[in-house]
């Protein structure tokens, strides 16, 4: 069983066995060490099925393998770290080499332990940072505040805010109220000064960041380790941590904010290409942290695991429920003003969440369908990592990366970018990768068997003869033991090859050794397949719990809906009824006004019309009245005349005998002239009818008008 060389694979995948939890119960070990000939170090293992199981017996290869005693330390060297470190500070000049270390394994298996250690271990994280800023000492730079941190936001690709860490650890702090930061508008704009945070505010925080560094673990001590860095250039280091929770990315340095609902939001951020990184996707959005030594390096450390969600399950009091990924730019630029352009190189250093059984981790609900959704990242990382095997093999070209955000995330930078396709970006070479494969020797078979056949860089599979067969009928012959070896992939579990050299005997003993092989490959082939039912059934549950808990959060948000949707129609109702009455109230309104101009019109058309026929009638009636004067006077002139004449004989005129009243008339002429006189008078009337009582009113008007043509039969 040979293994790809290192450096031909993305990943080299390292193998590291678990102590026992204290005091747990002596169980049957499932893991067996291979001792590696020539005092190397063992690279191979062997997969026991427990005894009740008639399964085949597996081997595993992988890069090395590390047995339970291994420390923090060991694996920390001989994962190839301090190597690691070395390509991303590029101490012979250029921009270096990004590096990824990560964990993979079944939940409880000590990923966390190996990544982040425990409370008096220090894990491969805080080695790696201790070792980082050890190196560039004499050639960090010398404040990270502006213009540095100006200048290193210019450079930055991924369209994050950047801060200073005292800055950032004041906020974490509780010193600057949630929101001031200065990412929290997009601003750019330069970062306050630590003068600008009161005094006593930051003795505080001085004295809380003091006690944190104090209880965080200083062992292994990697104190006297140093790698070469570049001695013509100063460095920065900005640190940037998130997380990828259900197939989304969440920045942990960025605290959540209270949504309506008052439940903490995280706003998801985009895995993309940006205007400054055109060939090779980032994380954007980020608020990263530039530190100037270690301790502020841990302290945001420390503040970014708060963030990250965990719980306990039935596999692990303190699971991690999402994959974490901390990550350590180190940038570097010449010494000097003049050249003010940073380049540089990234550690990441992940924890995956581990795969669990839902039956188990006793998990349920929302945690059920989120270990759903562990299971089905880890199986797509699986399926890339074995895939990575086939293609330093030969046998296949494509990675199948872009099947989650885990996996893009992971292997994206693996290859090389796509020459000349973006000429003003120098070409940045493939990411060296580390894969921690962790496992417990005393854990559940079939998870473990699981894990190591997506991981292991080379797998044989060997096949026993079924003992109760052979016993009763080939008792007297020699242990036959063949071996099914099948080169790494997932070639199906029906395509196991039986490779069969038959021994000097009988026809009758080859016949029965055949069937003996052909039991033994059907009992294997059974034991896979229920395997394969387990799982399937497995995936189910967490399915249904998926479905479940997705049918629950539908419900939810239908009745969300409704309620939004109510309140908005009442309110629109509300609104459009104000509207209504205002529109009513407007109308009425206009409609009185019209009502008013046209009795104005009325009655300025009454007044007018009847003022004019008034006038004509009154210059009548004078006429008339002048006529009857006219008369009058001429009548007293002609009695005068008359009386003259002959005063004492002549009777009035009235009185003669030749005078003659006019034909149709009763009454003398002098009471007929009256009579008409007086007749005008009745109907004469004057200008100012209403007199000095007020002004007339349209009403009277009419009914004098009325009157007036009432009269003339009379005249
Ligand atoms: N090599 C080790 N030496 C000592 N203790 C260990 C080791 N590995 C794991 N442990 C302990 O086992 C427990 C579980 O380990 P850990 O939390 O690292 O598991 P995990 O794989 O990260 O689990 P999960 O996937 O659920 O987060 C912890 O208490 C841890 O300290």
């Amino acid at each position: 069983m040979e293994l790809a060389s290192k450096s031909q694979n993305l990943f080299n995948v390292y193998l590291r066995l678990r102590p026992p939890y204290p005091g747990a119960l002596q169980t049957e070990r499932i893991l067996d060490v291979e001792a590696a000939a020539d005092n190397l170090h063992p690279s191979h293992i062997t997969l026991n099925p427990p005894p009740d199981r008639r399964r085949a017996i597996e081997r595993f290869g992988f890069t090395q393998v590390f047995e339970e005693d291994a420390s923090q330390l060991d694996v920390f060297h001989c994962t190839d770290a301090p190597s690691l470190i070395e390509g991303v500070l590029a101490p012979h000049g250029g921009d270096g080499t990004d590096a990824v270390v990560a964990t993979l394994g079944v939940t409880g298996s000590g990923k966390t332990h190996t990544i982040l250690g425990s409370r008096n271990q220090r894990g491969l994280t805080q080695l790696a940072v201790d070792v980082i800023f050890r190196s560039i000492s004499d050639n960090m730079v010398e404040s990270a505040q502006s213009p540095t941190l100006d200048s290193l936001q210019a450079c930055d690709a991924s369209e994050s805010t950047l801060v200073t860490a005292p800055y950032f650890l004041d906020g974490m702090n509780g010193d600057i109220p949630q929101g001031t930061y200065r990412g929290s508008g997009g601003s750019r704009s330069t970062t306050p000064m630590m003068g600008e945070s009161t005094f006593s505010s930051q003795r505080r925080t001085l004295r809380r960041n003091s006690t944190l560094l104090n209880s965080l673990p200083y062992s292994p001590d990697v104190s006297d380790f140093v790698v070469p860095c570049d001695p013509a250039a100063e460095y920065a280091v900005i640190v940037s941590m998130y997380e990828v929770h259900n197939d989304r990315i969440y920045d942990l340095l960025t605290p959540a904010s209270k949504s309506a609902a008052n439940k903490d939001y995280r706003r998801p951020l985009l895995f993309k290409p940006t205007e400054l990184s055109p060939d090779r996707k980032v994380v954007a959005g980020l608020r990263k942290v530039v530190c100037t030594d270690v301790r502020e390096a841990l302290l945001v450390l420390e503040a970014g695991l708060q963030e990250r969600r965990v719980a306990g399950t039935g596999s692990n009091s303190v699971s991690s429920r999402s994959h974490g990924f901390f990550c350590f730019e180190v940038k570097k630029r010449s010494f000097g003003w003049q050249n003010n352009s940073w380049t540089g190189s990234k550690l990441t250093v992940v924890d995956l969440a581990g795969s669990e059984r839902a039956r188990d981790a006793k998990t349920q609900g929302a945690t059920l369908a989120e270990a759903g959704k562990i299971n089905e990242s880890l199986m797509y990382l699986g399926q890339c990592l074995q895939s990575q095997s086939e293609v330093s093999a030969g046998r296949a070209n494509v990675v199948p990366y872009r099947q989650c955000k885990l996996t893009e995330i992971l292997f994206s930078n693996s290859f090389p970018s796509a020459a000349g396709s973006y000429s003003h970006t120098p070409r940045r070479n493939p990411q060296r990768g580390v894969m921690i494969v962790t496992a417990d020797p005393l854990g559940d078979f079939n998870a473990t068997s699981q894990i190591l056949r997506y991981s292991a860089l080379a797998r044989e599979v060997t096949v026993t003869r079924a003992p109760s067969f052979t016993a009763n009928t080939l008792a007297p012959s020699p242990t036959v033991s063949t071996h099914h070896t099948r080169p790494f992939g997932n070639a199906g579990f029906g395509s196991v090859r039986s490779h069969f050299s038959p021994v000097k005997a009988t026809d009758e003993r080859v016949t029965m050794e055949i069937a003996a092989l052909e039991i033994a490959r059907m009992s294997e082939e059974i034991e896979q397949l229920r395997q394969e039912i387990e799982v399937q059934s497995e995936a189910r549950i967490i399915a249904e719990a998926h479905l479940l808990s997705t049918e629950d959060r539908m419900i939810d948000m239908e009745a969300a809906v409704r309620e939004e949707c109510a309140l908005e129609f009442e309110q629109r109702l509300a609104m459009e009824l104000a509207r209504f009455k205002a529109s009513m109230q407007i109308e009425k309104e206009r409609h009185e006004e019209h009502w008013d101009r046209k009795v104005d019109i009325l009655e300025r058309g009454l007044d007018t019309g009847f003022e004019e026929d008034f006038d004509k009638e009154n210059v009548l009636v004078e006429n008339l009245t002048q006529e009857v004067e006219r008369l009058r006077r001429e009548n007293m002139i002609l009695k005068r005349e008359l009386s003259n004449r002959s005063p004492s004989k002549r009777k009035p005129l009235e009185e003669r005998e030749d005078f003659v009243l006019p034909s149709g008339s009763g009454t003398p002429k002098h009471d007929s002239v009256t009579s008409i006189s007086r007749k005008f008078e009745r109907i004469k009337i004057s200008s100012d009818v209403g007199g000095a009582n007020g002004p007339r009113s349209p009403k009277k008007v009419r009914r004098l008008v009325a009157r007036r043509w009432d009269e003339p039969d009379d005249v």
